[in-house]
């Protein structure tokens, strides 16, 4: 099941439109607490597929019901055209799970570590290698885990799902506690594993993140999908406003509010804050008034979109 023909045949089996994830009214209960509330969404082959929500939104445990590790309560799952419960082994092998680095065998090498992954998906021992050039992490091969920067064990947590070239991979808070550079380069990664067509699932707590990489986001909260969507299409369903800065020494609020395509103005510290449906005709006063230069153009973004469907009131924190 490995090599390269295969990995392509796996990544780019079936059909554009194909289905990979189904789930239909989805409920989970932990006694009291109902962690998922009659979610139904689907995911198509080869789509980059983010799931977001606040802290205890049940998006583990979605996860872990479509992967198999858990049963809903109710409603159905089908994950490849299979019910992943009860545990289905031949699913197992077909699709990949990003290992926690918290959950490695710290004191092995990053080689020895995939070795015993490989074992364990009795997968051939030589995928470790192409594994390891595929993250960028051929020279730490004899390198023990505890020696590698954070950055490197992420992707090594990555190579850990796809040693054996899975058609769908899930990341669980892939760039969680990377530094910025180190959080970008795990996205090159990220998107040529979508490029070569896998379907990959994605929890993240980073709304730049799914901004950037998700083909599409469900949102959940309180246990129910919140939106599905497309980061674009979640951003402008707000219609939120656009927001211009100007330096408040340079515009009063009164003057701002008297060009037309204005809706409101406020000064916050050193800035005229100008909300505007018209920023292009309301761009052309301001150029007449000012060196363009001096407006920063600040668009709605996921973040304000996944706030205001979260419950939280939508807010600028720039
Ligand atoms: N095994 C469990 N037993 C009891 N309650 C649980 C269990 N697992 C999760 N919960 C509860 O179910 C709800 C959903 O939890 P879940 O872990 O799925 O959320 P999450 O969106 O993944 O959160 P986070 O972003 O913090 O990881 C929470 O209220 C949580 O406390």
């Amino acid at each position: 099941m490995s090599g390269p023909d295969s990995q392509t045949e796996a990544a780019h089996g079936g059909s554009a439109t194909e289905t990979v994830i189904v789930l239909e009214r989805l409920t989970k209960r932990y006694g009291e607490v109902t962690a998922l509330d009659g979610v139904s969404l689907s995911v198509r082959r080869g789509e980059f597929f983010g799931i977001l929500g606040p802290n205890g939104a049940g998006k583990t445990t979605l996860v872990e019901i479509v992967e198999g590790m858990r049963q809903a309560d109710s409603g159905t799952v089908t994950l490849l055209g299979r019910s992943p419960w009860p545990r289905d082994t031949a699913l197992l092998a077909r699709i990949g799970v990003q290992t926690q680095a918290s959950a490695f065998f710290a004191r092995l090498t990053a080689g020895e570590h995939l070795r015993t992954v490989a074992a364990l998906y009795r997968t051939d021992p030589a995928t470790v290698g192409t594994a390891l050039k595929r993250v960028g992490l051929t020279e730490k091969e004899n390198a023990r885990i505890d020696h590698l920067s954070g950055g490197q064990r992420q992707r090594l947590a990555v190579a850990t799902a796809l040693l054996h070239e899975p058609e769908l991979i899930f990341l669980d808070e892939p760039t969680a506690a990377l530094d910025p550079e180190a959080r970008r380069e795990l996205w090159g990664l990220l998107r040529s594993l979508r490029s070569e067509g896998r379907t990959i699932v994605c929890t993240t707590h980073h709304l730049d993140e799914a901004e950037a990489l998700c083909d599409r986001v469900a949102i959940i909260a309180d246990g129910r999908l919140a939106a599905l969507d497309t980061p674009r299409n979640l951003i402008r369903s707000l219609a939120a406003p656009a927001r211009l800065l100007v330096p408040a020494a340079r515009l009063t609020p009164e003057a701002a509010l008297a060009l037309d395509g204005v809706d409101r103005a406020t000064v916050e510290g050193d800035d005229l804050v100008i909300e505007t449906s018209a920023a292009n005709r309301v761009l052309t006063h301001l150029g007449d008034l000012m060196d363009i230069e001096d407006v920063t153009v600040r668009t709605a973004t996921l973040e304000d979109a996944y706030l205001a469907l979260t419950g939280n009131r939508t807010e600028h924190h720039r």
